[in-house]
């Protein structure tokens, strides 16, 4: 459900690499619960901020506060740990490890039992293991892939690997969902359906989504707001309609499809 409690701000957050201000003057506000796109043309900065979101890399100006936490200068795994998940542009699975145990990794980087009763095999490792299993099978339920579960993930068809990324993301209980295209490659039929699901994970699981994409009818489609990056700085920020008639956004897509 979205609300008006801040979840996530980035205030002024840049970063630059030598001599290239990949970043600068970024303002982004989430609030929980909210679906809101980030889109811009290539190059604009928009995996870099996801980056800086996930701590891949570290602001070089700015602050990135979730719950009223700083975030500046965690490692990623500590960012997972306190609510953020992503998706990638390229598909990272673990192509040889199968479907169910994609989305159990996610589960053990969680988990309660601890590596001393795993080492030992304690009952607490096996009742936890069994529980992360009865978990990671709901999930895939949701995403239709039990059917698959005992597959390797390489050999599901692009889609699908899709949707195995999304529930291993939300395998590891995020607050706020970053999603780097996800409907990059998918036919019309396939991004419509992951759209819906998009939009019926954020009720069930009560998430924080910011969704990257280039498919402007997806993202206005579903976005209750819009971030528009272009050259490294936020030109425009607004409702899907103010975006869709913004010049400074017209003009940025010069040649490419804006509705
Ligand atoms: N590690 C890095 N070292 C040097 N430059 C980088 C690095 N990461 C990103 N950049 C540069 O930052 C700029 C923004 O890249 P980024 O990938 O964030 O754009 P994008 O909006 O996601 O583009 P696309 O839509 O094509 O994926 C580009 O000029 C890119 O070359």
């Amino acid at each position: 459900m979205k609300t008006n409690k801040p979840l996530l701000k980035a205030n002024n957050v840049g970063i630059h690499f030598g001599g290239l201000k990949a970043l600068s003057g970024i303002n982004v506000e989430l609030n929980a619960g909210e679906l809101v796109g980030l889109i811009g043309p290539n190059g604009a900065g928009k995996t870099t901020f996801f980056n800086l979101l996930t701590g891949v890399y570290e602001p070089t100006e700015g602050s990135i506060v979730l719950d009223n936490e700083k975030l500046n200068g965690l490692a990623p795994y500590k960012i997972t740990r306190k609510g953020i998940s992503r998706t990638f542009q390229n598909i990272r699975l673990f192509g040889e490890l199968s479907v169910l145990d994609n989305v159990k990794v996610a589960y053990h980087s969680l988990a309660r039992h601890s590596i001393f009763s795993s080492i030992f095999r304690l009952p607490s490792h096996f009742s936890g293991e069994k529980e992360i299993e009865e978990k990671a099978i709901e999930f895939l339920k949701i995403f239709n892939l039990e059917s698959f579960m005992y597959e390797k993930a390489k050999n599901l068809p692009y889609g699908q690997q899709r949707r195995l990324e999304i529930a291993r993301a939300l395998a590891a209980h995020p607050k706020l969902l970053l999603l780097d295209e996800p409907a990059a490659g998918m036919n019309p039929q396939e991004t419509r359906e992951l759209m819906n699901l998009i939009a019926f994970i954020r009720e069930k699981f009560q998430l924080t989504i910011l969704l990257i994409e280039h498919d402007m009818s997806l993202v206005m489609g579903v976005c209750e707001r819009i971030y528009v990056l272009d050259h490294g700085q936020l030109i425009a920020h607004g409702t899907p309609e103010e975006i869709r008639n913004n010049p400074k956004v017209i003009e940025a897509y010069l040649g490419e499809e804006v509705s």
